[in-house]
């Protein structure tokens, strides 16, 4: 499927682009932040594969999960509030001291985010991560300059799988549905974009929890998004 097929004919439409698992491998720097907060609590690191599963809900979750050892953490009693609000803390610090380090632009994206460009195609990343850690990432990754906007998972009031991100954003580029098409990795990016009433693309190289994204009811599914174009 290529985008011009997404956008209805009405082409170049707006893209909406997730960013970790979709444009960045981000999941090292990310495990690296989480492993070193657990130290600083005297606690266990989760390492790398299992953080990679925990990623794409935002940076509060990824700490909810990191603390209970588990995806499915439990709402916190009122005594676990203070060490949460700690561990998140730390990770802060510790994520803007990672952040961009052994993070990767994964294959295809940069061809993707060029040819766009060259079709004036409005571009923004709609991200669960703090808005914070998104723009010195997209700089130093060299992506920036393609993106009239960026939302973070704490920019608006709601995140992904909320639509009001990406009906923001839509808005925002001057987009609407039929001309909008969401990029991401995860379910939180399908069940926003349907919620949205825009198609989806998944890619099958990124996060989604540790889960294939074959089964989400994206409108196409891609190994590259060189595929898209
Ligand atoms: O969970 C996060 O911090 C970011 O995830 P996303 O870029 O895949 O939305
Ligand atoms: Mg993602």
């Amino acid at each position: 499927m290529s985008l011009a097929g997404l956008f209805n004919a009405r082409w170049p439409g707006v893209a909406l682009f997730d960013l970790d698992g979709t444009l960045v491998d981000s999941a090292p720097d990310l495990a690296a932040a989480v492993d070193r907060t657990l130290e600083q609590l005297g606690r266990k690191p989760a390492g790398l594969e299992q953080v990679r599963q925990w990623v794409g809900h935002g940076s509060p979750i990824l700490m909810r999960r990191a603390l209970a050892g588990k995806a499915d953490w439990e709402p916190a009693r009122a005594a676990d509030d203070a060490l949460f609000d700690d561990a998140l803390a730390l990770f802060y610090a510790n994520y803007r001291e990672f952040n961009g380090q052994h993070a990767v632009v994964y294959p295809g994206v940069k061809a993707c985010l060029e040819f766009l460009s060259e079709r004036n195609c409005p571009m923004a990343v709609v991200t669960n991560k703090p808005e914070q850690f998104v723009g010195p990432l997209l700089k130093q990754l060299g992506l920036d300059y393609h993106f009239k906007l960026v939302i973070g998972g704490d920019t608006l009031e709601t995140r992904k799988p909320d639509p009001g991100p990406l009906l923001h954003a839509m808005g925002a580029l001057k987009g609407s549905r039929g001309t909008t098409v969401m990029i991401g990795d995860s379910a939180a990016d399908v069940t926003a974009a349907q919620a949205a009433g825009i198609p989806c693309v998944a890619v099958t190289y990124g996060y989604n929890f540790g889960r294939r994204v074959h089964a989400l009811g994206a409108d196409a599914v891609v190994d590259s998004l060189s595929e898209l174009l």
